[in-house]
């Protein structure tokens, strides 16, 4: 089947007689696939396997395929996941384009489409050869000059940095970038996500171990503060951290020295910590969860990222470089965006921030044949909801843009039982932010 050949795909769903049926429809045109009938289930074969696609169901017992997706974001960044569901609801759209879903198709599935797309994604996992590994920082809004100015003061000094912001704002980015204009950056800049590894295992990744140290440890292993040093640490999601890690990475930073678990022997260490969440500190704080001493040493220089709906001025920018970018990767002469598909762009409130409009620049490279992003690449979900709702008479676009985010902040809100904490937790935004826009709208 040429194009097809080692494609893999993976199909989660708990309704048995469709992996069966899918699955079989799959390898018919070609494909290898792979199927699970729950999400640890898909974990435990994603562990074994190499998979180039996932197709999951939202809804299943116990682990949902919303949370999976967002599990599989915080290890497989780049993964393409097709989401399906019996049922469409506003809020599962969101929260499937928020982490990345590349599509969400309701079942019963069209057949035709799905194998299109696949066909695509397949030719383009042929196309992708190596993915350059630097991004500059693309931004035109004046709030991200401002960063832009704190990063070139910030990064040549040795001081702590707090980078602050939703997911996908460019947090890691910002870290890379404040890395290789340091003193450091010819030394590793090493990351860590704090939230996707179990405690133990952060401390033997952190410090290192002596062979013997704890069962399963075999040989010595140095770890990333020995790895990084003279260098820099990126430790992402910091507020997940557990607070017995919290004190000894406090004792590293006022001591700069290390033990490795298993070991009296002390190391020292000269590291630069750059560290980021998506979280509240200061409410972490209040709730005890995260150490405020550490707070102020790690927050030597503060750099909070606003959500990409904050500074649309930004989007063109962004959406014509990965343009370019993918373009160029793909092998296409794709030149620009009409008028048509940069107003939905800009309209889009981006709950998953760069992140979100990178993966949807990519798919419209995928999709496009012409030389020209027509709104007809760009994901239907994005038009749907406008479509699917109903359009006021008159289609002033601020007044349906706000009427829309109404609607989705209200389906928040129900699911999160009227606490507004959780529904900004839902929505991927700042508490303040929620407050203000149902200000805004009204609604308060
Ligand atoms: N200003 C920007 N210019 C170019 N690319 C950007 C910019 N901001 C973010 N990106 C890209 O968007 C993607 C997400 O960014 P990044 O991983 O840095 O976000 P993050 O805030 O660390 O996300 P998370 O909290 O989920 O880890 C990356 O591919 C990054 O290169």
């Amino acid at each position: 089947m040429g194009q097809t050949d080692n494609f893999t795909i993976l199909i989660v769903d708990d309704e048995e007689e469709l992996c069966q049926s899918l699955g079989e429809y799959l390898s018919a045109i070609g494909y290898n696939t792979i199927s699970a009938n729950s999400a640890d289930e898909a974990l435990a074969k994603l562990e074994n396997s190499i998979v180039d696609l996932i197709i999951m169901d939202i809804r299943m017992p116990q682990k949902d395929g919303i949370t999976l997706l967002r599990e599989l974001r915080s290890s497989f960044a780049a993964f393409p996941i097709i989401m399906i569901s019996a049922y469409i609801s506003v809020d599962n759209i969101v929260q499937s384009m928020k982490y990345g879903a590349l599509n969400f198709y309701q079942k019963p599935i069209d057949l035709k489409k799905l194998s299109d797309e696949i066909k695509q994604l397949a030719q383009a996992k042929k196309a992708k050869t190596t993915q350059s590994t630097y991004t500059p920082i693309i931004s035109k809004s004046p709030r991200m000059a401002e960063i832009l100015d704190i990063i070139e003061k910030a990064a040549p000094t040795e001081a702590s940095v707090l980078i602050t912001g939703e997911s996908g704002t460019g947090k890691e980015l910002i870290a890379h970038s404040i890395h290789y204009k340091s003193n450091r950056k010819d030394a590793p800049f090493l990351k860590l996500n704090c939230a996707a590894i179990p405690e133990n295992l952060l401390e033997s990744e952190l410090f290192g171990y002596e062979k013997g140290a704890f069962t399963g440890a075999d040989k010595q292993y140095k770890g990333k503060f020995e790895q990084a040093d003279r260098g820099s640490i990126f430790l992402d999601e910091i507020g997940d951290m557990h607070p017995n890690t919290q004190a000894k990475i406090l004792r590293v930073l006022q001591e700069q020295e290390i033990q490795r678990l298993g070991s009296n022997k002390i190391i020292h260490t000269d590291v630069r910590i750059i560290a980021a969440t998506h979280q509240d500190l200061p409410s972490l704080i209040k709730e005890k969860r995260f150490r405020e001493d550490l707070f102020y040493r790690l927050s030597v220089i503060t750099i909070e990222l606003p959500p990409l709906r904050e500074r649309r001025e930004d989007i063109i920018p962004l959406s014509e470089y990965y343009l370019k970018h993918f373009s160029l990767m793909y092998n296409k002469e794709i030149k620009k965006i009409d008028n048509e598909a940069k107003n939905i762009l800009i309209a889009h409130d981006w709950p998953g921030n760069v992140r979100e409009l990178k993966n949807c620049i990519e798919r419209a490279v995928i999709f496009s044949s012409g030389d020209t992003i027509t709104i007809e690449e760009l994901p239907p979900q994005y038009h749907n909801i406008h479509t699917s709702y109903q359009l006021p008479n008159e289609t002033n676009l601020n007044s349906v843009v706000d009427d829309l985010s109404k609607e989705i902040i209200l389906q928040a809100l129900k699911k999160a039982g009227g606490k507004k904490q959780k529904a900004a937790e839902i929505l991927g935004i700042h508490r303040k932010t929620l407050y203000n826009k149902l200000k805004k709208l009204g609604l308060e």
